[in-house]
């Protein structure tokens, strides 16, 4: 597996805990841009109850789920399959979204009995766990304990494009067409994502010598993943993941859906997205001169230019979505 295992707990961690986390997050994130977290205090029957949730919503009419439609510029709601397109290669991604930024208004609670409930409680552990890994991800750099959390402390609140996306993948009786995939590959826009799966669906992740390879699914763990703009802000030593969810060959396992919840860590929008001067290790540096981030179309305006968590993530939200 191409993953490494952290513990630790997200309750108030202390300072050996934080510099645990730190020291295997720093290998992870550098040399394969994720890691595998266990331990992480978000529990199993909280996530089985957004995904029964999301199955809900799935359910209802297409008219009544068209009233939770996303409409740009904001991120905010239901995202229908085919609408999405992060690879210029296919020609549909077949999955449900509903991208969730705020948690006091636009959710189908009157609809899905309990909905809001559900997704706050799980979005209130995401944030905790977030919280834990951004004092980490300062200590991996030898920065100032709250160098990270600083500018995300503003999560699900206005200014801040945090989200937390609910994702519901319909199974596949046939082969599919060719163009038709799950999710094309990309990587995110943010400061990383956590990501949880309820099963083995097709998830995939690019190493460093441009190969595809298999996540897998270890029950009950949570995949986290750099994003774009901790590659910047880190000139490139945790560089971004590219990844994508293809649609299983083997026949029993492309006929069960899959259900997943990427909860992306954004900074506030007016963060000046600055270059950190990292120490860039001799092995950090040959993942790092292979890494995606620099051959996608995913990279920032202009390298060496400072610009701001918003002109970024609006840039790469004008790529992704026809509308
Ligand atoms: O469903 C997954 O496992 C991945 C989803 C994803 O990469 C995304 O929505 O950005
Ligand atoms: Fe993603």
């Amino acid at each position: 597996m191409m993953s490494s295992h952290i513990s630790g707990t997200a309750d108030a961690p202390c300072k050996s805990t934080v510099r645990r986390v730190a020291a295997q997050l720093n290998r992870a994130m550098s040399e394969k841009g994720l890691a595998l977290l266990v331990n992480h205090g978000i529990s199993d029957d909280k996530l089985r109850a957004v995904y029964d949730a999301f199955d809900n919503f799935c359910d209802l009419p297409e008219d009544v789920k068209n009233t939770f439609r996303r409409t740009s510029p904001c991120n905010h709601g239901y995202v229908p399959p085919g609408t999405e397109r992060f690879s210029s290669e296919c020609v549909e991604e077949m999955r449900h979204a509903f991208n969730i930024c705020w948690l006091d208004r636009n959710l189908p609670d009157a609809e899905v009995q309990g909905f809001q409930a559900v997704v706050t409680t799980l979005a209130q552990d995401f944030q905790k766990l977030a919280a834990l890994l951004l004092r980490a991800l300062a200590s991996s750099l030898d920065l100032q304990a709250e160098y990270f959390l600083d500018s995300h402390r503003n999560m699900f609140q206005e200014g801040n494009e945090s989200c937390m996306r609910l994702l519901y993948y319909p199974p596949f009786g046939a082969p599919p067409t060719p163009g038709v995939t799950r999710c094309g590959e990309h990587s995110d826009y943010g400061t990383f994502t956590l990501l949880a799966q309820d099963c083995e669906g097709g998830l995939e992740v690019q190493t460093s010598s441009h190969r595809w390879g298999r996540v897998g699914h270890l029950p009950g763990s949570i995949l986290v993943n750099t994003g774009e703009l901790l590659a910047s802000w880190t000139n490139n030593k945790y560089p971004a993941l590219r990844h994508r969810v293809v649609v299983p060959e083997q026949p029993k396992i492309r006929s069960k859906a899959r259900h997943s919840i990427a909860f992306f860590v954004h900074p506030g929008n007016d963060t000046p997205i600055t270059p950190i001067q990292c120490q860039v290790t001799e092995a950090e540096h040959c993942t790092t001169n292979n890494c995606i981030v620099k051959n996608s179309k995913s990279n920032h305006p202009k390298q060496n230019t400072i610009y701001t968590a918003y002109q970024h993530l609006q840039m790469r939200f004008r790529e992704t979505y026809a509308s």
